[in-house]
């Protein structure tokens, strides 16, 4: 009791904070970004300039979290919003088998967030932003009435000669995943039904929760996969290592396993034929489905966030690639293979076949939409 309260007024202290200036909070937040490349103008003018390495190819991808759309502020800690901004941008690059080299940050600002909340949003950054040695090289920074919005544009470098593009994939090629999947999914639908702040992985704050920690124990490894995905940034480097020898397409998993597919499929215009057994889940998904009575393969196809990689390549190269991973400890699974075809992604089940159509997360698509 006394702990909450001493709680409770932490948190209107914070609230009493004054609002800091535009300026002084963007140099708070900013300031200790440590620097991992030369640039002839860095970080604080009207725009930033980096020096491309020569014979490089520039990778740039944007992608953005809204409050109550991809995080709610009981689902996430302003730690998990910072990491797992950073860690979908460097994800895309992963996909293109790029080097990740810097990043921009763009954020509206609603009042209900305290300036503390927000470093702790950038330490969350600054843990990625370490791990792959990025420089945060600029931003904005703007007031907003009712929801957070952080958007990150991200620069990756990748040998110029070398495309891993959707539209690689041919028939005759084998599907391959990075990854077990669902787990994501499955850690939204935990943290949902809880609605109740559980932070593992920052764990700090409730190595003394008790409550927690018996009542989620098994779920630990499902939260995690929600709030702090790994971009697969090594397995993209290390396909776009083997991609002059043949062509490889690939796609990290945002939308769920079907989405992705389907996007390749439909590039290629080729068909994709997954096989159901060989979909790697994850034992825990497969405990906490089985414990709720649902099927889990429908959160590794349809639940999304996984960030792990899916892609094609030409069956010559199979037991090569294999290989390669299994040499530097990563995983690499054969899920199916591509048809002639006209887009389509069908699941095989013990020779029967059907076709998947609903594809995944859509922000437009009202299914998803009532689930917040
Ligand atoms: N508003 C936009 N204006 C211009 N191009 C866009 C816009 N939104 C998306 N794109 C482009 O469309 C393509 C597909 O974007 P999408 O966001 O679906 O890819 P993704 O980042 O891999 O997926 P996700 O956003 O689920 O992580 C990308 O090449 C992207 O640059
Ligand atoms: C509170 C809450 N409700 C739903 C979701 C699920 N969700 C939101 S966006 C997205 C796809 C990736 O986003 P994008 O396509 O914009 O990159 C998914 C699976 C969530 N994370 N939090
Ligand atoms: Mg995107
Ligand atoms: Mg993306
Ligand atoms: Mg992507």
């Amino acid at each position: 009791m006394e702990k909450r309260n001493a709680q409770q007024t932490e948190k209107e202290q914070e609230k009493e904070q004054p609002r800091l200036d535009e300026f002084e909070l963007i140099h708070q937040l900013t300031h200790d970004f440590v620097n991992y490349h030369q640039h002839p103008v860095p970080n604080g003018d009207d725009a930033a300039i980096y020096l491309p390495e020569s014979g490089q190819g520039q990778i740039l991808c944007v992608d953005m979290m809204v409050e109550d759309i991809h995080f709610k502020r009981v689902t996430m800690s302003p730690f998990h919003i910072g990491y797992k901004a950073l860690a979908a941008n460097l994800s895309d690059i992963a996909a293109m088998g790029g080097k990740p080299h810097s990043f921009l940050v763009a954020l509206a600002i609603p009042p209900s967030w305290s300036p503390t909340e927000l470093k702790e949003m950038y330490q969350g950054m600054k843990k990625l932003a370490d791990q792959y040695k990025v420089d945060l090289l600029g931003g904005d920074t703007t007031s907003t009435k009712d929801k957070l919005v952080l958007s990150i544009t991200a620069i990756g470098q990748v040998n110029k000669n070398t495309t891993l593009l959707r539209s690689n994939a041919k028939a005759g090629d084998v599907v391959f995943v990075t990854g077990s999947l669902g787990d994501a999914a499955a850690g939204l639908d935990i943290l949902l039904q809880a609605n109740q702040r559980i932070e593992y992985g920052t764990a700090e704050k409730n190595k003394n929760n008790k409550i927690v920690d018996k009542v989620y124990k098994n779920k630990e490894q499902l939260i995690r996969a929600h709030q702090l995905p790994e971009p697969h940034v090594k397995q993209g480097q290390l396909l776009a290592s083997l991609a002059q020898r043949g062509s490889i397409a690939l796609n990290d998993i945002s939308d769920g396993l079907a989405s992705e597919c389907s996007e390749i499929a439909s590039s290629s215009k080729v068909n994709i034929v997954l096989n159901k057994e060989r979909i790697p889940l994850s034992n825990e998904l497969m405990a906490w489905a089985e414990d709720r009575q649902t099927d889990s393969l429908k959160y590794a196809l349809h639940g999304g966030e996984d960030y792990k990689l899916v892609g094609t390549f030409p069956k010559e190269l199979e037991e090569d690639i294999i290989t390669t991973f299994h040499q530097d400890n990563l995983g690499i699974t054969i899920i199916g293979h591509v048809e002639e075809g006209h887009g389509e992604v069908w699941i095989t089940e013990k020779n029967q076949r059907s076709r998947i159509v609903e594809k995944g997360y859509n922000h437009f698509n009202e299914t998803n939409k009532s689930k917040n």
